[in-house]
């Protein structure tokens, strides 16, 4: 397969986790864990296209950061049997450099737009056209030999990414035929995909290690590999290099990963909500202001994992801590969420 990297990805890792990250990426449909109704609508839409000798139609992948939209775009492109050119939002600065990577796709190509929410709005304006009748007017010198050119391109298939659904403009969103919005993924699916990438790094793994694992990884792959990697590290130091039940309860409380697996921005919002705003119900805007986010990041980032996992909920009014919330994080339970049964944080909240 041939790929052109025209940017980085901000996944911050370094060089050594990112090869190994690489290796750990599922190549095919049967290979990827998980979001199976997605998988299921993709690989009739794959099927069709390719039997008519059609393009794919243009796919929007949505969902927070980890889930695998970067891995299926990559397996998208391998089952249509095409090149992937990657590239993301913030780097095309001028239409000329989507025009670039555009007339360079072969036919049925895959054009794979990262952070597609970032795109420039002049650049964005370009994209409809190739989008929908695969071409790109340019224009030529400027002033009174200003002309426009019409460029035919090949049909091509444009998988656009974002963990930010939200910022997409209307005539962007409307112009993708396919659309689907990764989830997260439960504790039984991250244990098989640990299980999976344990066998590929060749680290033996007891089944209620990788569960272990894969219970407190914020429902996130890519959570659960990096865990898996740095478990790996005191199994190989501390142990025999076999990852027991053990190991990994050591590794992970050395490495300072919450119980239920959430992160400190997840604890920074149920902490802001519970101490600052006596549990909600607060507006988003007010918490992302106190917890030092945007609105839109939390929205879309952290709050579904919260409301997912039960920690928050969301009302009319805003959102309000859950009694889940309150005793992950210890807290005394206030009287509107005290039940009749007296229990421990009921009880000592009485007096
Ligand atoms: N369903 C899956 N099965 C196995 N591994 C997966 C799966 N989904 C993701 N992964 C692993 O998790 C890592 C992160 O996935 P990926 O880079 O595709 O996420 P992303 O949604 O593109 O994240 P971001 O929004 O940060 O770009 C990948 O390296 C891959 O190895
Ligand atoms: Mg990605």
């Amino acid at each position: 397969m041939r790929e052109a990297y025209l940017s980085g990805s901000a996944d911050g890792y370094d060089p050594t986790d990112k090869d190994i990250d690489k290796a750990l990426r599922p190549l095919s449909f049967d290979d990827f864990t998980g979001q199976d109704k997605i998988l299921e609508n993709l690989k009739v839409f794959v099927g069709a296209a390719k039997q008519r000798g059609d393009a794919l139609d243009h796919v929007l992948l949505h969902g927070p950061p980890g889930l695998g939209k970067t891995t299926l775009s990559h397996i998208i492109a391998n089952e249509l049997g095409s090149s992937i050119k990657m590239t993301s939002g913030p780097v095309l600065d001028k239409p000329s450099d989507l025009a670039g990577l555009l007339t360079n796709l072969e036919p049925h190509d895959v054009l794979f737009i990262d952070e597609i929410h970032r795109l420039n709005p002049v650049v964005e304006e370009y994209l409809y056209s190739a989008m929908e009748d695969y071409r790109i007017d340019i224009m030529l010198d400027s002033g009174p030999n200003a002309r426009s050119v019409q460029i035919s391109l090949s049909p091509f298939t444009l998988i656009g990414a974002t963990t930010r659904s939200g910022m997409l403009t209307a005539p962007l969103r409307a112009r993708f035929g396919i659309s689907a919005r990764l989830e997260y993924y439960d504790s039984k699916l991250l244990t098989t995909i640990v299980q999976r990438s344990a066998e590929i790094l060749g680290t033996p793994i007891h089944e209620d290690a990788a569960f272990e694992i894969a219970r407190r990884s914020r429902g996130t792959p890519r959570i659960a590999n990096n865990l898996l990697r740095r478990t790996r590290d005191f199994a190989q130091i501390k142990g025999n290099g076999t990852i027991t039940v053990d190991i990994a309860q050591f590794a992970l409380s050395a490495l300072d990963v919450d119980a239920r697996g959430l992160d400190d921005m997840d604890k920074r919002i149920l902490t802001t909500i519970i101490d600052k705003f006596k549990g909600g119900p607060v507006g988003i805007s007010t918490i992302a202001t106190a917890c030092g986010e945007e609105g839109e990041t939390i929205e879309e980032v952290y709050e579904p994992f919260l409301i997912q996992e039960g920690y928050i909920k969301r009302t009319a009014r805003g959102r309000e801590a859950t009694e889940a919330a309150y005793q992950h994080l210890g807290r005394l339970l206030p009287a509107h969420l005290r039940g009749n049964t007296g229990d421990l944080f009921g009880e000592i909240t009485q007096g």
